[in-house]
């Protein structure tokens, strides 16, 4: 799809569905691949933490501060769809976006919620493992935005640095014994990297795990003697600063036994296949009504606690006695009709579809499913014999 639209790229080594883009004749985001959220664009090394956490498939994964999804995305990649992610964001703008973006890469093993992640109201020893990506003076950042280091200037840092460690706190507090967190930032700063973790090791009780180096990176030695930590500077035109440390709660202690609860109205398995879903996703969870609108509910997520806020993947809008209208991104095939394009016609026909034109054809169903050369990328609707796309 990508080379067809004029795109090359080659694969990293250091992540299994990682590539570096060659060439780009317009923007990747402006993209089909991007539009239908098959690929996430983001910098080389702000990849590295999921790899440091590298989760077990199965996992569930808590990402305190996680928008716009970047590591939520990859970490959902790592543990699979019998794994599950929980992706946090204390701004409800941001939240939206968070949303959006796991929505638009289909990943139904993620949900949401929006608390101040140093107060996220989970039991402790609730998570096996944490992705902890605090807000931070960015001065990694700095090829892209020189402003950054004016704004960030050393003292204007301390909040920033007390509020690291309140979330450094929560997370320690959420954790299994012996369960992981990795702790990253993309700053170069010592008071907000190592001086965290040598806060979260003397304070905190938690083991600093080595990260083996990665050959694929130019990385910088670590401060106050700190050894098997990743330090990178900013290098133009390949990566910007990144700090990510991997610390282990040692084993002993409590963890949380959590009991199963049902969420939101779950929808009949008879209905879920008239509406073109195959039965094989219910073996991960339900879709479920919750008001207006229908979202997963993944089985992990089952054992929140009764009164935790939290939303788990949109899939449509529901109305009156159970009626729902599927999100046309909704990409969990069934038996549902489906209409075919191929090759890089097929490509322009689906350019014109998402640019508002329609297609006529002879479905009877209101629905079908679309794909590209075997892909399945969502679902057109079908009126007065014309197929449209439409978000409405
Ligand atoms: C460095 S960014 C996270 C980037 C994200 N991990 C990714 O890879 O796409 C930090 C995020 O934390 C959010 N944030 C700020 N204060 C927070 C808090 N107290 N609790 C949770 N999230 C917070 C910010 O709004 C921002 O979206």
């Amino acid at each position: 799809m990508l080379s067809l639209q004029g795109f090359s790229w080659e694969e990293e080594d250091f992540f299994s569905s990682a590539c570096r883009l060659l060439e780009e004749p317009f923007s990747l985001g402006a993209s089909i691949a991007g539009f239908f959220g098959f690929i996430y664009i983001q910098d080389r090394a702000s990849m590295l933490p999921p790899v440091a956490l590298m989760p077990d498939r199965g996992a569930f994964v808590l990402d305190m501060c996680a928008s716009p999804g970047s590591k939520t995305g990859q970490l959902a990649h790592i543990v699979g769809e019998e794994g599950f992610v929980l992706g946090n964001e204390v701004s409800p703008p941001r939240l939206a976006t968070l949303r959006r973006n796991l929505q638009q890469m289909g990943l139904f093993q993620t949900a949401s919620c929006c608390f101040e992640g140093q107060h996220i109201p989970l039991p402790g020893g609730f998570c096996d493992f944490i992705q902890l990506d605090p807000p931070c003076s960015g001065w990694g950042t700095v090829e892209k935005n020189p402003r950054v280091m004016e704004i960030w200037k050393e003292e204007k840092t301390l909040p920033l640095v007390s509020l690291q460690r309140e979330l450094l706190k929560n997370a320690e507090r959420l954790l299994k014994p012996g369960g992981v967190l990795v702790y990253s930032t993309c700053t170069t700063n010592l008071e907000e990297n190592e001086a965290q973790v040598k806060f979260a090791q003397e304070e905190l009780g938690l083991t600093l795990e080595k990260l083996s180096p990665l050959p694929e990176f130019v990385m910088d030695e670590p401060m106050l003697g700190m050894d098997g930590v990743w330090r990178l500077s900013p290098r133009i035109g390949d990566t910007q600063g990144f700090f990510v440390a991997r610390l282990r709660k040692k084993n002993g202690g409590e963890s949380f036994i959590p009991e199963e609860r049902q969420w939101g109205e779950p929808l009949a398995r008879k209905y879920v296949q008239e509406l073109g879903i195959a039965e094989n996703y219910l073996e991960y969870g339900d879709i479920a009504v919750f008001k207006e609108s229908l979202h997963f509910v993944h089985r992990q997520a089952k054992f929140f606690p009764q009164n935790f806020a939290w939303q788990g993947m949109y899939m449509g809008k529901a109305g009156k006695s159970n009626e729902v209208q599927l999100s046309p991104r909704v990409r969990m095939a069934g038996d549902l009709p489906m209409t075919h394009f191929e090759g890089k016609d097929g490509l322009e026909k689906i350019k014109g579809l998402l640019s508002g034109q329609s297609f006529s054809c002879d479905f009877k169903e209101k629905n079908v499913l679309m794909a590209w050369n075997g892909l399945v990328l969502g679902r057109l609707k079908v009126k007065n014999k014309r197929l449209i796309w439409s978000e409405r």
